[in-house]
């Protein structure tokens, strides 16, 4: 057989374990890594796998040296809040004195701001800006990506990020999962009179439905934003209407998201820093993937970080994603939240790399297509400036990536002799 392009050389090859439910607890502790090793692309699908030694039978039309560097499948970022306008960092000064996240909320700041600017801006500003965002994730080596709505708060402008995250689709050839998040805050106009505002997002659904805008709806179950019964009611009728559902559950206040994310089967918990024992417990007993995000733990100042030892020694798949967003974690490099997850929440190396890959795909339902590299898989694959996998959480803020591929298709190269 001729394959279109062969990567020899592999110093080590990753290859997390595809499996019909995200890995939980103890599996999460295994990460098949393949030393010395090759792989080959036919039609931008995984064709072969092998030693360095095997591959001098193979042929193919093109060749990469990896010349003994890592190798891993593309990174999945289940939680990115991609769509937005404008930025927040005049509410740095703030955050330094110590202003809670949710008094600047509450004060109209926070996300209320980034709701005005994304009002304002135009469908194709939303689009430049996002584009700009997606081309430095995927410099950093992820090539699926979930992208939520909730800057709008009104319909009009959540169905045009959500339009935005449509023409994303359509013109980068990476994985993007949308994610209907209207109940996100609550805007100025309906202080005071929630349910109103929460019945005016419910019956958005319909027409994302019938426009195929999003997969997923997502609500902020938090204190001052909506409560736990306003999360069942909304998490509910999506589920009615066909859609997965997630939460931010338990960021700030433990109201309980957790436990109910586990009861409802939603594809993910998120956040999860004051997440209950009992929240912990009935997700270790569910397929709902814990996707920690410990990046926004950092820039808020916390020194409490999610349960990550606990909910993974209990049973349960944990994910980890950016939580890319111009408030509360303001970074597209999910190599940085891989060295949080070594340093503030205490998994291990192989524990980090699946929750990248394999459950991270298994939170926004694309565990068929990334986060693994067998014979047939989409070929998203990273090349890295590394000789092992534990090197990379280790050595922190930079960006690792040597080459970027999707579906065989190089996305982005470092350039020769560029060390930047
Ligand atoms: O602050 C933001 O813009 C994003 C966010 N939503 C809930 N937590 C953080
Ligand atoms: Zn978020």
């Amino acid at each position: 057989m001729n394959h279109d392009k062969l990567i020899t050389n592999i110093g080590q090859l990753i290859l997390p374990k595809r499996s019909s439910q995200a890995l939980k607890g103890e599996t999460m502790k295994h990460l098949t890594v393949k030393e010395d090793a090759a792989i080959a692309i036919s039609d931008g699908k995984v064709s072969w796998i092998g030693s360095s030694q095997e591959a001098q039978q193979i042929h193919a039309e093109g060749r990469i040296d990896a010349r003994g560097l890592l190798v891993s499948p593309g990174l999945v970022d289940p939680h990115t809040h991609l769509v937005h306008g404008g930025s927040r960092e005049k509410e740095m000064t703030l955050k330094q004195q110590g202003v809670p996240y949710l008094e600047i909320l509450k004060q109209g700041g926070g996300i209320l701001s980034t709701v005005e600017a994304t009002r304002q801006a135009s469908e194709d500003e939303l689009y430049q800006k996002a584009s700009f965002h997606v081309e430095r994730m995927i410099s950093h080596g992820t090539t699926t990506i979930e992208a939520k709505s909730g800057y709008g708060l009104n319909t009009d402008t959540e169905l045009k990020q959500l339009r935005v995250t449509q023409l994303l689709k359509e013109t980068y050839p990476i994985n993007l999962v949308s994610t209907f998040l209207g109940p996100h805050a609550v805007p100025q106009s309906f202080k005071g009179n929630e349910d109103a505002f929460l019945d005016s997002m419910t019956l958005l659904l319909d027409t994302i439905k019938e426009q195929d805008l999003a997969e997923y709806t997502d609500i902020f179950c938090e204190t001052g934003v909506f409560t736990l019964e306003q999360s069942r009611r909304f998490m509910e009728a999506s589920l009615e209407k066909g859609f997965g559902v997630k939460i931010h559950a338990d960021e700030i206040d433990p109201l309980g998201g957790t436990e109910l994310a586990a009861e409802l089967g939603a594809a993910s918990a998120d956040h999860l820093v004051a997440a209950s024992d009992e929240g912990i417990k009935q997700l270790s007993e569910s397929d709902t993937v814990a996707v920690l995000l410990p990046g926004t733990t950092f820039y808020l100042g916390k020194e409490t970080y999610a349960r990550a030892r606990n909910l993974i020694d209990s049973g349960a798949s944990v994910a980890l994603a950016t939580d890319f967003n111009p408030g509360s974690c303001v970074t597209e490099n999910l190599q940085l939240i891989m060295s949080f997850a070594a340093l503030k929440l205490k998994m291990t190396p192989e524990e980090i790399w699946n929750a990248v890959t394999v459950n991270a795909a298994h939170a926004i339902g694309k565990d068929d297509v990334a986060g693994s590299l067998e014979i047939g898989d989409p070929a998203d694959i990273v090349v890295w400036e590394a000789t092992n996998y534990h090197y990379i959480p280790y050595h922190y803020g930079v960006n690792h990536t040597r080459i970027v591929m999707k579906s065989g298709q190089i996305l982005w190269e470092r350039k020769e002799g560029n060390a930047l």
